[in-house]
């Protein structure tokens, strides 16, 4: 295969509101807006921003459980959107979901042997001799002991839980895992070792991850790059390294100075976020997050910013501190003529 294992192109999600005269003038949610990037295998790209941002409406445009307003999704070069029905079913093998929750993912009445079989049974008829083989090795993989192939979920705990919801996505030997909030509901002690599960996971059989997540510590641990997210658009993705030792858009500045443990030697705009996050119905003109934002400028008001490629191969939609070359230019003859 050549190119991306991932490719998402101008991705847009609108969700249509009631009222309105005509299916033009229909209001609509924004939810998703012109999203692009890119994922290899082995590699993790992590979603953050704020809630109703729309990480998870990406993760659903992903696993196409709802199709897009506009753009595409590759997967391994092939649009998804111009699959037939079993088609897509043999495809959304190679992409698995983890979710927050594992306890309402899981079914309470099959056992854990049963639910991390299932997906493979959907496929092929397994004897007992085999299921039992499979659910032993996926249960090894995920640091379960064989015993508990019997247990409900009822009868494990948070931790067991997630491990329960890895494997099974791991049961069609996916290229990618979309794990939404996957650690949100853990005890600390217990989300370190489900992200140290996903990144030995990742080592051993090189899937790659899209993170979604709303904590910054753990994106630190676990991304390759990350993507920040501001009222359904990505305002800056950079490689995980770069972002949290120099952020560049405001926003992101922002997050990093307000997580909770932030870092100490990290000295930019005030650890503040005021306000809220705008309505995604009826988004502020210009950049949507100029009313929050300590920087802007008029034109911030005006223009959509867009994304800027820095030197360091980051990109960035922010007039202040990633200006297009034509913003550049405006702002060099701007000053020209003041010097004049
Ligand atoms: N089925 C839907 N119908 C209408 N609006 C929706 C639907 N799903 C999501 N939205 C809206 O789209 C926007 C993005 O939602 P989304 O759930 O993707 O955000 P999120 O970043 O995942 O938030 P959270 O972190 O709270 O889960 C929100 O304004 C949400 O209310």
């Amino acid at each position: 295969m050549n190119g991306p294992l991932l490719t998402v192109e101008n991705l847009t999600k609108h969700y249509p509101l009631g009222g309105g005269f005509s299916k033009r003038n229909t209001p609509v949610i924004r939810a998703v807006q012109d999203v692009s990037f890119s994922l290899e295998a082995g590699e993790t790209l992590c979603i953050v921003g704020e809630s109703g941002c729309g990480k998870s409406t990406i993760a659903r445009l992903l696993m196409r459980l709802i199709d897009p307003s506009e753009g595409r999704v590759l997967l391994e070069g092939i649009d998804i959107a111009s699959l037939k029905k079993h088609e897509l079913r043999n495809q959304r093998r190679r992409m698995q979901m983890v979710f927050q929750d594992p306890y309402s993912s899981l079914n309470p009445r099959l056992s854990a042997g049963q639910i991390i079989t299932e997906p493979v049974e959907n496929f092929q008829r397994l004897s007992r001799t085999q299921r039992e083989a499979l659910a032993a090795k996926l249960l090894q993989q995920v640091g379960l002991a064989p015993e508990i192939m019997h247990r409900l979920p009822s009868e494990l705990s948070g931790g067991q839980r997630q491990r329960l919801g890895i494997a099974r996505a791991l049961s069609l030997m996916p290229a990618i895992i979309i794990a939404d909030e996957a650690v949100s509901a853990l005890d600390v002690s217990v989300q370190a070792q489900i992200l140290n599960l996903l990144m030995d996971l990742q080592q051993e059989l090189g899937i790659a991850f899209v993170f979604i997540s709303h904590d910054l510590g753990v994106v630190e641990h676990i991304g390759h790059k990350v993507a920040v997210m501001y009222l359904g658009r990505i305002v800056e993705l950079a490689r995980c390294e770069d972002l949290f030792a120099n952020p560049v858009h405001p926003y992101t500045e922002t997050l990093i100075a307000a997580a909770p443990v932030p870092d100490p030697t990290h000295r930019g705009l005030e650890a503040r976020l005021e306000g809220e996050v705008p309505s995604p119905v009826n988004p502020p003109t210009g950049c949507a997050f100029h009313p929050r934002c300590p920087l802007a400028v008029d034109r911030c008001r005006q223009d959509v910013p867009t994304l800027h490629t820095m030197a360091d191969g980051r990109v960035v939609a922010c007039h202040v501190r990633a200006p297009t070359i034509r913003e550049n230019s405006d702002i060099v003859s701007e000053a020209l003529l003041l010097s004049q």
